[in-house]
């Protein structure tokens, strides 16, 4: 028996419930047992478009939803966690809408991994470095294998106008490292602009094909492990000038003719565009919306304040991050360092060029 999930993405599991709604509202079983299987799969995975009635494919899915989803692993041994003894008492650990905060001393990465390798997903990392900053590439790159996601598998989609140059930076042995060419520009604006098309027109086209998706700065230097921790649905980073201010003094776009105008009185935090993940399928809905909203503004003659930042930010306040990073994650050392920032994970801001 073929399992479900490996002919089944996401979507394709939503479109056969979806199915199977439709067709048991609408017909008999016994009057769709008669239909050619190609019918009734077009609404899901091409994978399932082979010859087969809807009865035998009813069967293997209900067969098959009684399977193991991931492989198994051994047991691993860990202190049990204590429903009454919080996990901060300095910080938030949870947002209102229930997204977890993370900070060090929330999560246990041992956990984390154990529970993501039975998963087995690939994690993509996303990197743009034109012009001048194909220099930062290096620290990029061989800070990245020595503190990010180690044990765990990772593709770098290296962008660049100049790949001959990329192609020298050695990388990890077990890390694949793929080097797209881009057009160079010459404003930083077009730069940061050109970001979210790219990304969503390639995580359409399958250039980008992985799980999980990392969407960095170069101009970062990873300084301590990240791991697991940082991956969900939708996640993003707090700003370290920002984490303790007031919404009023956060640099939301203010202009009310721009898509990223976010009124005085709203917004949660005030997130940093250089570091933010998601699975592939909520980065592709993120970047195609903030691409939009980038070339409408565009056709307008504005440009955001903090340009793909602002709009980014106007994204996730209509579109919760289903987890928050702390500004641990991405610090930069001009800010005074408080008690709350246990470990400086990522450094940004040193350009070294
Ligand atoms: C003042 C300003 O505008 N700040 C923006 C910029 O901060 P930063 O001042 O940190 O921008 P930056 O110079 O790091 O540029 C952002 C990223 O664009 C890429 N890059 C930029 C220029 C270039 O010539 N070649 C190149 O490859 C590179 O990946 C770089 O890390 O970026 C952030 C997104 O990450 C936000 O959008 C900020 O609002
Ligand atoms: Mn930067």
């Amino acid at each position: 028996m073929i399992r479900l999930r490996n002919l089944l993405g996401c979507g394709g599991r939503v479109a056969i419930s979806l199915g199977l709604h439709i067709v048991l509202s609408e017909a008999t079983v016994e009057q769709w047992n008669s239909y050619s299987a190609v019918n009734v799969m077009k609404l899901g995975d091409k994978m399932l478009l082979r010859n087969g009635t809807f009865k035998e494919i009813k069967e293997h899915y209900d067969t098959t939803l009684d399977e193991p989803p991931f492989k198994s692993l051994p047991s691993i041994q860990y202190i049990k966690p204590d429903i009454l003894k919080p996990s901060s008492t300095e910080v938030m650990t949870v947002t209102p809408w229930l997204a977890p905060v993370v900070w060090t001393g929330t999560f246990d990465r041992d956990i984390l991994n154990w529970e993501f390798e039975r998963k087995n997903h690939t994690i993509g990392v996303t990197v743009f470095a034109l012009g001048g900053y194909w220099k930062l590439l290096k620290s990029f790159l061989e800070s990245a294998d020595k503190f990010f996601m180690i044990g765990h598998r990772v593709i770098y989609y290296v962008y660049t106008d100049q790949p001959q140059k990329v192609k020298c930076i050695s990388i990890h042995k077990d890390r694949k490292c793929k080097i797209y060419k881009t057009s160079s520009y010459d404003s930083k604006a077009r730069i940061f602009m050109q970001r979210m098309e790219i990304l969503h027109l390639d995580i359409k086209r399958k250039l980008i094909d992985v799980h999980y998706l990392v969407c960095a700065d170069v101009d970062l230097v990873f300084h301590n492990d990240v791991g697991v921790e940082v991956l969900g649905d939708l996640v993003a980073t707090l700003h370290p000038w920002f984490y303790r201010a007031n919404r009023d003094s956060f640099t939301y776009e203010r202009n009310p003719l721009s898509q990223a105008y976010i009124p005085i009185d709203e917004g949660d935090f005030y997130y940093q565009a250089n570091f933010f993940a998601g699975t592939v399928q909520e980065i592709y809905r993120l970047t195609k919306c903030c691409d939009k909203a980038i070339k409408t503004d565009d056709s307008n003659g504005i440009v955001a304040v903090f340009h793909d930042e602002s709009h980014f930010n106007k994204y996730l306040l209509y579109h919760k991050p289903t987890k928050i990073l702390s500004p641990e994650y991405i610090w930069n050392w001009g800010v005074h360092r408080t008690s709350e920032i246990k470990t400086v994970r990522i450094i940004h801001g040193q350009k070294d060029m």
